[in-house]
């Protein structure tokens, strides 16, 4: 992004999303460009885009072969040469956060740091972004006093919502939030959990992307139910699709790294897209993936993750 981009969006700040054209050499790069987002997002490449009419690349497998299990694996969804492309795009283009939050048990409270760097986008199905950019009511498009006070949502950019009409396509399905995971080494994880909030409606269906490191994806029944664990080595480009009753019935995680195994190559980043039926999914998921904190951006010099400064 040159120097010029950077300033004129520091000081023409607009409420709309709206893209923005820039000629950088030959071709024109459009932004996606909103009010909440820290920075511009660019478009995906012309030779990113262009392959995405031909995914998934192999279809889904199913698994099912366990109590309450039921996951279709694209085995990859996204061909590994354009995985890797795509992976250093997202990870050098999008704002992350390393969110701090703090819980309470009983009387004692301690003070979380999410091992990883997150990033989300998106909105509950009660609401859609207005022309101007702000979130109104679904059905009579008017402002909803005090709705999403805490934190302001943000659309998913094209380069994210490219990827979310081609799994909508591939699987039936409908999302409205994108988050995105990005485990700098092998020290970054996510602990066992399910995704079965409640304000993903019964039996949400999630979509699961992995690019850049391969990292094994840990699945286990919740107590009470004898079935095997299943450890899934997941590769750049794959895709798991958890549907039905998989997240009320079944934990899953993605454990650090060791030894030798701890330096993994410039990381991986996890996409997962979902569909939040009601506002306080919304504000859940701003809360654990963007929260208050400092915005950090890929430094290609220093090859990591830096605090972003305007
Ligand atoms: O990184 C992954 O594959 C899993 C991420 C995940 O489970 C989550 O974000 O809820
Ligand atoms: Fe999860």
């Amino acid at each position: 992004m040159s120097n010029k981009r950077t300033l004129d969006s520091f000081f023409t700040p607009s409420s709309k999303k709206q893209k923005k054209e820039e000629p950088t050499g030959d071709e024109k790069i459009s932004h996606s460009t909103h009010v909440e987002y820290p920075f511009s997002i660019p478009e995906l490449p012309p030779s990113i885009a262009k392959e995405l009419p031909s995914w998934p690349a192999l279809p889904g497998k199913e698994i099912n072969d366990q109590p309450d299990l039921d996951l279709l694996y694209f085995e990859p969804f996204v061909p590994s040469y354009v995985a890797k492309d795509l992976f250093k795009f997202l990870r050098s283009q999008l704002p992350f956060y390393r969110v701090e939050y703090k819980i309470k048990r009983g009387d004692v409270e301690t003070q979380i740091r999410t091992p990883r760097y997150t990033t989300v986008f998106g909105l509950d199905d009660t609401s859609v972004f207005s022309p101007n950019g702000k979130p109104v009511d679904a059905k009579s498009q008017k402002e909803v006093p005090n709705a999403y006070s805490r934190y302001k949502p943000r659309p998913i950019p094209q380069c994210l919502d490219a990827l979310r009409l081609s799994t909508e396509a591939a699987t039936g399905c409908k999302f409205n939030f994108c988050l995105v995971n990005y485990y700098s080494s092998g020290t970054d994880s996510i602990s066992f959990h399910s995704d079965d909030e409640r304000f993903l409606g019964p039996e949400p269906t999630i979509a699961s992307f992995s690019l850049g490191a391969k990292r094994d994806f840990l699945m286990k029944h919740k107590p009470g139910v004898e079935a095997k664990q299943l450890k899934l080595p997941l590769a750049s480009g794959d895709m798991i699709l958890m549907r039905r009753r998989t997240q009320s019935n079944w934990l899953h995680s993605i454990p650090k790294r060791t030894g030798k195994n701890v330096v993994d190559d410039g990381g991986r980043i996890n996409i997962t897209f979902r569909r939040a039926m009601v506002k306080g999914g919304t504000d859940n998921y701003y809360n654990y993936n963007v929260g208050t904190g400092p915005v950090f951006k890929w430094d290609e010099v220093a090859r990591e993750m830096k605090v972003w400064k305007p």
